[in-house]
This record gives structure tokens, sequence and C-alpha cells, in this order.
């Protein structure tokens, strides 16, 4: 794209539509006239009068704990300098759409007319009422440091100028990681830092406080060198005055270690990079345009690690990674000011974060196949949900430790979860299934094991210790995509089936005994253990893996064919079944049968619907199933809704301890108003259904495809119902987050059938077999 492009790009994504970036949004029902008798005059004066007795009741009933002012006199717009409060805008507009999207705080964004400290300040300590935080922005050197001192000193809220603090956070995770890939020592490092305003003071104090030494660093503004003899020296740029015989930013570079940009565009040349120390760190963080352009200082320097603030290169240091999670965590524990303490804690979080493995979801976003902690990788990538938990709690644990919070959080784990919630990732579900899964991993083969997703997942459940992973396929297949990929697999077994003649002997006898009477011959069965998921359904019945994950690039009965015939049913069980659990909105929904039956008789529905009972237990989820139709007990005639009807007559006489009625339409299931007001006689009038069994498969699966697509819900599934083991079939093309979500659903399952089995064995009703393997 041509940079004339970007720019129209940029400017209509800006003015189309409603012009700017952000609007307000309320929070509370309005449709009613009582909603707005509540929401103003009368209802109102009740929150105003609870507040006028007690100040600190407005965090309760007001939007206050969760907005955040973004505050700037456009005397430092990003790298443009000067250019004012109007021009200034859509630089404030835009952190309020990042801590919005990526923190879920609300912004007011603010933009002042004046240059006048005195003024400036009085102006903002006036404004403490409504806000529950302040952030300072683009607001030049020296006056930035006054503002921000006196205001600290004078407001009881957490103020914070993000060009110094939130620069200086992330820049110094950014360097600790570079120290150490490069083989450097933070307090041996010469550091040339060109710019010696709001972010480069700020920056460079920081980095003295994590143990870099002061007389390393040499520190230059537009005149050059600072240095302890120069005349009128500005008190603050006094402090990192260098007394050494220095005259320019070339000089000053001549074997440095690390360069920190914090200047303007284009600044430093090839020539200047070519002089420095070996193994080069160059962070070059002005905004838009760094110092140096990147293609031409990674041209230049083939050992450097090279960082710039921008979106569009590897290694983006930019405040973004930071202040939204150091308001998240300071607003969440009410505390009176973000300290030193909590920045430390920020600046740990986020270096540790970059060498954990990273989510494919990034991986997908960036378009890379695996990132990982190295050269091209020093930070998290803003995108990273991760940085919102590990970063606020990191924040809020610190405020509470320091004596600077207000409110103490005493549930972590719950804490966690509210700020997940706040993303939309609500799968408390699959958090707890991952922690149980955790507590026994179980050993799943992959079927399919030469697919780069599904090794990627298998890093995953290896990495988190949900699973232990048994690779099926062509070794030389599997161990060449975990090279090209960089995967780390190390210690997985992997297991060959076309080199394994003693095992394919072995499963193809006990094929050959089940199916002789079936038209399979000895020789049909060593054929067929050629098939991976002959081999590895053999595998789990014959006890050589736990669980078995397959499906992803074949169609369901070509995976779900051999699980039957090799492993078979449940005891007492007829048929098969495929669930999946829903993550709405409104909590976890599970859809059934969604897979395997094309038009079940109500006699199989039964089976189905009680298959479903049982499962949606093993989740600690008390069953409430609905029977979908078109029709609501009886309102409508049709074959569908007898069916429907039938089964709900024979489940209600057989099996009256299920919690089941129909049959139903959609909307009354999942809306009990609807269906107490209509229908109050109905088993599911006082709370909705979170099972809906539905009529026949293309309902189902239509069903849950646009729900999926259109609802923006999370599919977990198709978890395979009815098998006397764990084998669980992922869609075709799944992402790896759906892959490892059936992992866990698989290890959970095999821990339950696990049990199952101990307790028939205990009470003698079964006898399992002896293993042979
Ligand atoms: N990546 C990131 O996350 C962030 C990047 N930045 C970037 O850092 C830069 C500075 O921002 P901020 O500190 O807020 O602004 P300030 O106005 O407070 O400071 C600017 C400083 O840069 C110096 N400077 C400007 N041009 C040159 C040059 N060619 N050579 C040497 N020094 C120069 C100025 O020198 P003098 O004192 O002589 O005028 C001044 O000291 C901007 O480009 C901004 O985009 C800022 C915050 C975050
Ligand atoms: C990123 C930022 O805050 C700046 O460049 O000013
Ligand atoms: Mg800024």
């Amino acid at each position: 794209m041509s940079k004339t492009n970007r720019k129209q790009d940029a400017l209509d994504y800006h003015s189309q539509g409603r012009p700017g970036k952000i609007q307000v949004i309320p929070t509370k029902p309005t449709q009613s006239q009582r909603d707005l008798t509540l929401a103003y005059s009368p209802g109102v004066a009740e929150p105003c009068l609870q507040i006028a007795d007690n100040k600190e009741d407005v965090y309760k009933y007001t939007a206050k704990g969760n907005l955040v002012a973004v505050i700037s006199n456009g005397t430092a717009v990003l790298g443009l300098g000067n250019i004012g409060p109007e021009a200034g805008k859509p630089v404030m507009e835009g952190k309020g759409l990042l801590f919005k999207i990526f923190a879920d705080i609300d912004v007011f964004d603010l933009e002042l007319d004046t240059t006048n400290v005195d003024d400036f300040v009085k102006i903002v300590k006036a404004l403490e009422p409504t806000f529950g935080g302040v952030n300072l922005e683009d607001i030049k050197a020296p006056e930035c440091f006054e503002i921000e001192r006196r205001l600290k000193e004078e407001m009881n809220i957490p103020v914070m100028h993000d060009d110094q603090h939130g620069t200086a956070i992330i820049s110094a995770a950014a360097l600790i990681n570079a120290c150490e890939l490069q083989k450097k020592k933070l307090d041996k490092v010469k550091i040339v830092v060109n710019g010696a305003g709001a972010a480069a003071i700020s920056c460079s104090r920081l980095y003295v406080s994590m143990g870099a030494r002061k007389e390393n660093i040499v520190m230059c503004d537009r005149t050059g060198v600072i240095r302890t003899d120069r005349s009128n020296l500005d008190p603050i740029k006094a402090e990192f005055a260098t007394s050494r015989d220095l005259n320019s930013l070339e000089e000053a570079m001549q074997g440095a270690d690390v360069f920190i940009g914090l200047s303007s565009a284009n600044c430093v040349s090839a020539e200047m990079l070519a002089s420095m120390a070996k193994n080069p760190i160059v962070f070059a963080m002005a905004n838009p345009d760094p110092e140096i352009a990147y293609e031409l200082a990674i041209a230049t320097r083939k050992d450097i690690i090279m960082a710039t603030g921008r979106s569009d290169y590897p290694n983006q240091v930019n405040n973004v990674l930071g202040f939204p999670y150091i308001f998240r965590g300071a607003l969440d524990v009410r505390a009176t000011a973000i300290n030193e303490e909590m920045k430390i804690a920020a600046v740990k979080a986020i270096a540790a974060l970059a060498k954990e493995s990273v989510p494919e979801a990034v991986n997908m976003a960036y378009n890379a196949k695996n990132l990982k902690f190295g050269k091209d990788y020093i930070i998290p990538k803003p995108v990273d949900l991760r940085l919102m938990t590990n970063v606020s709690t990191a924040v809020a644990r610190a405020a509470i430790e320091s004596g600077v919070a207000r409110k103490v959080i005493a549930d972590w784990d719950a804490y966690t979860e509210e700020l997940n919630r706040r993303l939309g990732l609500d799968d408390a579900i699959m958090r707890k299934l991952t922690l149980k899964a955790r507590s026994a991993p179980k050993k799943v083969v992959f079927a399919e094991a030469d697919e780069y997703r599904i090794l990627k997942a298998a890093q995953i459940v290896k990495d988190e210790n949900i699973a232990i992973p048994v690779l099926l396929g062509n070794r030389e297949k599997i161990e060449q995509i975990i090279a090209d990929s960089a995967l780390d697999l190390e210690g997985v077994e992997i297991v060959d089936q076309m080199l394994d003649t003693e095992r394919v002997k072995r499963y193809a006898d006990a094929l050959y005994k089940k199916r002789q009477r079936k038209g399979v011959s000895l020789n049909d069965a060593v054929k067929f253990m050629r098939d991976r998921n002959y081999f590895g359904a053999s595998m789990v019945e014959f006890g050589d893996a736990d669980a078995m994950i397959s499906g992803l690039t074949k169609n369901y009965a070509a995976t779900i064919k051999p699980a039957l015939q090799i492993i078979g049913t449940e005891e007492g069980v007829n048929r098969v079944a495929g669930m999946y659990m829903m993550m709405t909105k409104k909590g976890p929904v599970f859809f059934g049968d969604t897979t395997v039956n094309v038009n079940p008789t109500a006699e199989e529905l039964v089976d189905i619907t009680l298959m479903l009972d049982e499962s949606v237990k093993k989740f600690n989820i008390k069953p409430r199933i609905a029977l979908l139709s078109y029709s609501n007990f009886g309102s409508n005639e049709g074959a569908v809704p007898e069916k429907m009807r039938k089964t709900a007559s024979i489940l209600h006489e057989q099996h009256p301890e299920v919690l089941v009625d129909g049959e139903m339409q959609g909307n009354f299931a999942i809306n009990s108003e609807m269906m107490k007001e209509n229908f109050p006689f109905s088993a599911l009038a006082d709370a909705p259904a979170n099972t809906l069994v539905f009529p026949n498969l293309e309902s189902g699966n239509i069903a849950y495809k646009l729900l999926q697509e259109l609802g923006g819900a999370e599919a977990v599934g198709p978890i395979l119902l009815g098998l006397k083991k764990p084998v669980h079939i992922v869609q075709l093309g799944s992402s790896v987050r759906e892959i490892v979500n059936m992992v866990t659903i698989a290890v959970v399952d095999a821990q339950a059938k696990e049990a199952a089995g101990e307790a028939r064995k205990k009470g003698g009703l079964f006898k399992k077999p002896t293993k042979k393997a």
C-alpha cells in the first residue's frame, strides 16, 4: 500500500460514519417509562442522597470507579511536537479506545487549552469527583514533571503521565529481555539516550532503579550531548549530564551497547549504528517514525536487537502494552496512587510473559507460525489477552502490598475470572476443566500428528500439563514439521504405525476376533491398522493411550467407524451422539445431538436425552433440559412436535428424576420469564434450560453453527457421547484453541470413565477386562 493511500485510509477511518472513534453508551435498561424514572428524576435523587451522606458511595452508584480521564494540552503529541489540543484529540480518543478494548476501562478524553502549569493543575484537580484515575498524555517536558508531581501530591486518585512511566515500564521490560538475549548485564551496559524529555528522563530513571549505572548513560537533546559543563543546564536534564568529553550523538554512539530513542524521526544514521558495540540493542521509539528506519537498522547490523514504537514491525515497544492494565489493576483496588512498587511489578510481569508459550490467537493475529522468545519477540504483542490477567493482577497485588490500596482482593482466582469476563472470555468452565485435567493428566494419542495445528495443540497441552501427548503418524514428516515450525515437543513419544509390526499384529488379531463374523478377514484387519484411526482407537482399547483425538482432516463418519468397531458403546447404551458446549453470553448451553443421528425416533431421543443428562452432570452443572420444536406444549400439530411430545412423555414416565420438558420453542426454553408467564406449569418455568435437545441432526447442526457465526458463541465439541472409552473427534478444520479444548475434555472424560470403572469394580457390578498391553 502506498503512503498516500495509507494517509487517506487513516483520514477515512476517522471521518466516516460517526466522526471520531468513541461514543458513550448507557449501561442500564432505558426502554420503559419506569427505567427513565429510575435513571433520572425522581429516582436518581436516591443515590444522590446516599453519596451526600457517604462520599465513598460514589464508587457504588456511579461510573467513577471505572472512568479514567485522558488529559492533554497537545504540547508533545507523539513525536509531532506542540501541535495544540485540538490536533492532539485523535490521539487521546485513540487512547480511550485502547483503554476500552484492552481493559474495559471507560475514558473521557479532555484536551485543555492551556500551557500554564498552574491553570492545568487547577483544572485537573477540580475533576477529581468525576474520575477513578487520570492518565496525563503528550504534555511536553519540563512542564509535565511539575504538573504530574503536583497532581500526585494533591489528588487522591491514581495519576500517571503515561509518556513518562508507561514508556519506562514497557521499555524496561524489553531492555531486561534484550540484555538477556544479547548476553549483556544491565549494570554494565553503556546506554545512549537520545531525547531528554518526558519519556527519556523517566525511562532513564527507571533503568537506574532497576540496576543500570547512571555513569554509563549518555543523554542527548537537540543541542547534542548533555554535559555537566553546559551553561544554563536545565535541572532535570542535569540529572543525566555526563562529565565525559563527548560532543555529539555520533561520538556518544561509538561502542555503546544500547540506544534508546525518545526524540524524533530519522536522527540516527547507519554509520552511527555501525559504530556501536557487538550485539547492540536499539529501541528507536519515536512515533510515528522511529529515529532510524527498521529496515535500515537490520540491514546495517546482523547482530542487532531492534525495536520501534510501531505495530507493523517486530518488537513494538509502545506504552499500549502497559497503561490499560496498570490502570485496571489500580482501579480494581481503588489505589490512591501508582507507585514504584506497582511500576516494577508491571515491568516484571510484562518481561516474564514474553517467555511463555504464545497463544495461537496471537500467532494468527500476526500471521506468524510460532512466535517464540527471541530477537524478534522480546516483549508480548499488544493483542495478547494474557496481558490483562498477568499485568493487572501484578499491579493490584503490588498496590495492596505497598499500602496504597483502599480495597483488598481476597480471592485472586475470582479476580482473574472477573478480568477474563471483562474481555468476554467467560469460559470459566473451560478453565475449571483445565484445572481438573491438570490434576491427573492422561495419555492422549493424536491420530493426525502430521498437521501443524495438531502439533501446536500437542505442545500447548504438554506445556500446560493437561495431557501427555503421543504423536501417531510418519515419524519423518512429523519431525520435519516440528523442526520447520520451531515447536518444542522434545521427549514426546512418536508412534509410526507403518513401522510398528508388533502392535499392528496384536491390534489386528483383536479386531479380527471382533469382526470375523462381519466380513473382516485377518488380512483386512492388518490393512485397517495402517489407518491411523483404527490404530489410534486400538491404542485406546489396549490401554496404550487413555484417549484419542482425531478428525481434523477427515469426515466424521471415517473417524467414528473405527472407534465403534474397536471400542464400542458403553454398557447399556445403544448408540452414540454428539454434544456441543456453546459458550454464550448467558453462560454455557449444551446442544445435542449435533453430529451423529440424522432423524432419531422418540425412543432414540430418549436415549440421547439421557446421555446428555449424564454428560452435563460431569461438568458439575445440573442439567435443565428442553426438547425443542416449533410448537409449545401442543400449540401446533405436526410430526416433529408429536415426536418431541412423545419423547417428553416417555421421559416423564420412565425417568422422573431427569429435569426435562417439552415440546417447546427455542426462545421459551431459554427465557424463563416468558415461560412462566405463558406456561407456568412447565418444569422450566423457574429457570432457563441449559441443555437443548434438537428433533433432528439438521436443526441441531444449523443452530449451533449459526450461534457460532452470528452470536459469537464459542463452540466446544463435538463431545462424543456413548463410547466405552474416550475418542473425541474435532471438527474438520478446527483451530488450535478448539483442539486444545477437545483434548482437555478428552482427559476429563478419561478421568471420569476411569473413576466409574473403579466404582463399578468396587461394587462388584462390572469386572474390568484385564489390560493386555
Ligand atoms: N514508543 C512509545 O511508547 C513512546 C514513544 N514516545 C516518543 O518519544 C518522543 C518524545 O516524547 P516525549 O518525551 O513525550 O516528548 P518531549 O517533548 O517531552 O521530549 C522530546 C525530547 O526529544 C528531544 N529531541 C527532539 N528531537 C531531537 C533530535 N533530533 N535529537 C535529539 N533530541 C531530540 C527534545 O530535545 P530538547 O529538549 O532539546 O527540545 C526533548 O528533549 C516522541 O517521538 C514520542 O512519540 C513517547 C512516549 C511513548
Ligand atoms: C506512544 C505514545 O504515547 C507517544 O508516542 O507519545
Ligand atoms: Mg504519548
